[in-house]
């Protein structure tokens, strides 16, 4: 039997490109509508549930943008350093006052910057460009100029109306978003529901990170970066420990998983078509829907994928990079997409490859490399052993660097299509 695609084992697979995949999977995801309300402090690296908008105008009064004196532009038009105009002060506003009284003609307010504009003025003159002076019980300032580059007089509404949505539902909250809400006076903030998921590492060969190496063995790094992972693409990675490669452990630890209130399940290692790859067959012989079990990409070649009752199990593969890149491609898309913000274009970006690259495949390589602006233009340049067995070097790539399917490789200073890693690391 073939259709449309290699079969090339006992499990039947079907190539798809990384598109088809993509596509399959994340019409599968559907939005997450738990949402809980916090301190706005601990909104932090959350995504906002609802759209955030204005109540008032922002600013909400005229703001004075420099210390100095609020005057009547008609009063000092003519003013010059010859013949200066002078004004009576009539009041003092430092930030945070409410002027008492509107100026009239001939009139001036020592205000600071930030202070409430009065009524009547329609500049602010920076101290620098007049002179205080008094007499009689009275205060005067003579002012040289009015600033010809402005009026220092920021008027209401200058960045926002009011009505207008600052933040849409989905926008991850870093530092402008905070500075935003605060603006707003959210101090609880309507974030979504972090999607728990629940991390099961397969492999007879695992030990824990605590354990003396033994011959053969090697310590479980994928549970530990895959947390991370998780954290930063807005989950909450819940660690559901380690199964050998035994079938039937694994099949009742999964069943357990995908009845818990884990809305996602990621497992790494046993995909590909060894004898003791138990999550390939545990794919065969589960109740949920396979949708993917072999992608024209690698690493990550044998990166799986399904779903039962809306809940998604990923079987990553257990080669560290391959495990990385799988849920770079598949995972954080359907955990973003889950809290309505995943947009591609986000993450890709066009750049020039800085070296050859010149190993042949039939399959697309997405490979960990480093981008940086250099005269002008972005160059982005292979990092570390180009192995899906690799482990070190995870820590040095900013971008997968696409490499489409070719029989001759791509050069130095071609165009390529590139991902960008990474994202908030959740406190
Ligand atoms: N004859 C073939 N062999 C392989 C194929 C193939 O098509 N034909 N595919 C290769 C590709 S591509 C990949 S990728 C790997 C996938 O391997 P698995 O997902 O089945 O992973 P394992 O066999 O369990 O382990 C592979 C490797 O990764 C290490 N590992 C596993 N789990 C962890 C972990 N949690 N932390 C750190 N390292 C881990 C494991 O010890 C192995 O070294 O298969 C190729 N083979
Ligand atoms: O698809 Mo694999 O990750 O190249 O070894
Ligand atoms: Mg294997």
């Amino acid at each position: 039997m073939r259709q449309n695609g290699t079969i090339n084992d006992k499990w039947n697979r079907r190539t798809l490109t990384p598109a088809e995949a993509t596509d399959r999977l994340l019409a599968c995801v559907r939005p997450r509508t738990g949402f809980e309300e916090v301190p706005l402090a601990e909104a932090i690296g959350r995504r906002l549930a609802v759209d955030a908008t204005t109540k008032e105008p922002i600013p909400h009064f005229r703001r004075a943008g420099m210390d100095g004196y609020a005057v009547r532009l008609e009063d000092v038009a003519a003013a010059s350093s010859e013949e200066p105009c002078e004004l009576e002060i009539v009041e003092h506003i430092p930030c945070g006052a409410v002027p008492l009284r509107k100026l009239e003609r001939g009139q001036a307010a020592r205000i600071m910057t930030g202070g409430m504009v009065p009524e009547g003025a329609d500049a602010v003159v920076m101290q620098e460009m007049a002179e205080a002076a008094c007499g009689h019980g009275r205060e005067y300032v003579r002012i040289r100029k009015a600033d010809p580059r402005g009026t220092h007089l920021t008027p209401i509404g200058e960045e926002a109306a009011e009505g207008t949505i600052l933040l849409r539902a989905g926008q991850l909250i870093g530092a402008g978003e905070m500075a935003d809400l605060a603006t707003l006076g959210s101090s609880r903030v309507k974030v979504f529901r972090k999607p728990r998921v629940a991390i099961l590492s397969t492999g007879t060969e695992l030990l824990d990170v605590a354990a003396p190496l033994e011959p053969g063995k090697v310590r479980n790094s994928n549970a530990y970066m895959l947390a991370a992972l998780i954290a930063s693409a807005g989950g909450e990675a819940v660690p559901a420990g380690t199964v050998p490669d035994d079938c039937d452990r694994a099949e009742r630890l999964l069943g357990e998983l995908l009845a818990s209130d884990a809305d996602a399940v990621v497992a790494t290692g046993g995909v590909s078509v060894g004898d003791y790859d138990i999550m390939a067959d545990y794919f065969l012989r589960w109740e949920g829907t396979t949708l993917f079990n072999k992608v024209a990409m690698r690493p990550g070649s044998p990166t799986t994928a399904g779903v039962w009752k809306e809940k998604l199990l990923f079987g990553l593969s257990g080669n560290p990079s391959a495990c990385f890149v799988g849920f770079e491609l598949f995972v954080r898309p359907a955990l973003l997409a889950m809290q309505r913000s995943y947009a591609a274009a986000d993450w890709e970006f066009a750049a020039y490859l800085a070296e050859d690259y010149l190993k042949v495949n039939a399959y697309a390589r997405y490979v960990r490399g480093r981008a940086e602006l250099r005269e002008g233009r972005v160059e982005a340049r292979p990092i570390g052993l180009d192995q899906s067995s690799a482990v070190l070097s995870i820590k040095d790539a900013n971008c997968l660097i696409v490499i489409p399917p070719t029989k001759s490789g791509i050069r130095r200073g071609e165009l390529v299509k590139a991902i960008r890693l990474g994202g908030v690391i959740v406190p």
